[in-house]
């Protein structure tokens, strides 16, 4: 009987080369489970989305599996999203952040994780599309969005999270806005924004809860927050508090469902899509293209 054909992708170097111990019996693991499996590793950026394009091209497969951080998670949905194939996609996270997992009820485990990967369900979840390149659970401009993509891996595995924090910090005092149009269904906007986020995610920059109650990954909607300038420390000292108390709809915070948005800006706004650099652009569309992929989330709550 023929097997079926499991496609392996890893990062090495994801969350300080956690895959590395766990390799050989997360591998074992699939075998038993009566796949054959073939395994790339990464050797850098769009390289987790090239090999997804130029496997699924080449053969059928029943089942994609990654491991890496949310990086090389968006990679690969953009492979399968670019590709003819609607494969499922299981995934083991082992990366510094791991926004994502968290909406899958993943465990940070490894072997766990790729166990869930054989015994989870399958769920038809919500992608979002930015300018022709495709996203899982963010795309956000200003404040703290650099942090992330600007420091280059090896920092990021060595300081792990902390590196996310100083790099904020230290930006604090030269904040930049942003003077945008938001236009969003019947709503448009003209103002001065210092932060701008389009999520589909319960946490985001391993912050839990900044995006509301409600989130559902595959409701066909996201969640939209913009935080204005603040002019002064009061501004800013309530836009806090509103964040603290999760306060969303404020006198400085804008926060709606989006199902599709345009953005425009006189001016160059670096994104970060999914915690990476992803490009400036003065004008920005997104759009959730509904249940767009299948993904393997947990049955149990394990968190
Ligand atoms: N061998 C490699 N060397 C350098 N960069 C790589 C390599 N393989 C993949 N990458 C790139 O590194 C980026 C980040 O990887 P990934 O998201 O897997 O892990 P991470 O940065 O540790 O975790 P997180 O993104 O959750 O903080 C990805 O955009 C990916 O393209």
């Amino acid at each position: 009987m023929m097997k079926k054909k499991l496609l392996f992708i890893y990062n090495p170097l994801a969350g300080k080369s956690k895959i590395k111990n766990w390799l050989s019996s997360i591998i074992e693991y699939f075998v038993k489970g009566d796949y054959e499996v073939v395994i790339y590793a990464t050797t850098g950026r769009k390289d987790a989305k090239n090999i997804v394009m130029d496997c699924l091209s080449r053969e059928t497969y029943d089942l994609v599996v990654c491991s890496g951080g949310d990086g090389t998670l968006n990679e690969v949905i953009g492979g399968i999203m670019h590709s003819e194939q609607n494969i499922c996609i299981g995934y083991i996270p082992s990366g510094t952040t791991n926004d994502f997992a968290y909406n899958l009820k993943l465990p940070k485990n490894l072997p766990k994780a790729a166990k869930v990967v054989l015994t989870g369900e399958e769920f038809p979840c919500d992608v979002g599309i930015i300018n022709g390149e495709y996203f899982t659970y963010t795309a956000a401009f200003g404040l703290f969005t650099d942090a992330s993509y600007e420091t280059p891996q090896t920092t990021k595995n060595m300081l792990g999270k902390l590196a996310y924090i100083l790099e904020g910090v230290k930006r604090l005092p030269n904040w930049k806005s942003y003077h945008m149009e938001i236009t969003c269904g019947d709503r448009v906007i003209n103002d001065n924004f210092i932060y701008g986020m389009v999520a589909n995610s319960i946490s985001v920059g391993g912050i839990k809860g900044l995006t509301g109650k409600d989130v559902q990954l595959d409701d066909g909607q996201f969640e939209g927050i913009f935080i204005k300038m603040p002019q002064n420390v009061m501004d800013f000292q309530s836009i806090i508090n509103d964040l603290l108390k999760g306060n969303l709809n404020s006198d400085h915070i804008f926060s709606f469902p989006v199902k599709e948005i345009l953005l425009t800006s006189e001016e160059m706004v670096p994104w970060s899509i999914d915690g990476e650099y992803g490009g400036e652009f003065q004008t920005v569309n997104i759009a959730n293209l509904q249940q767009a992929i299948k993904i393997i989330r947990n049955k149990e709550e394990i968190l």
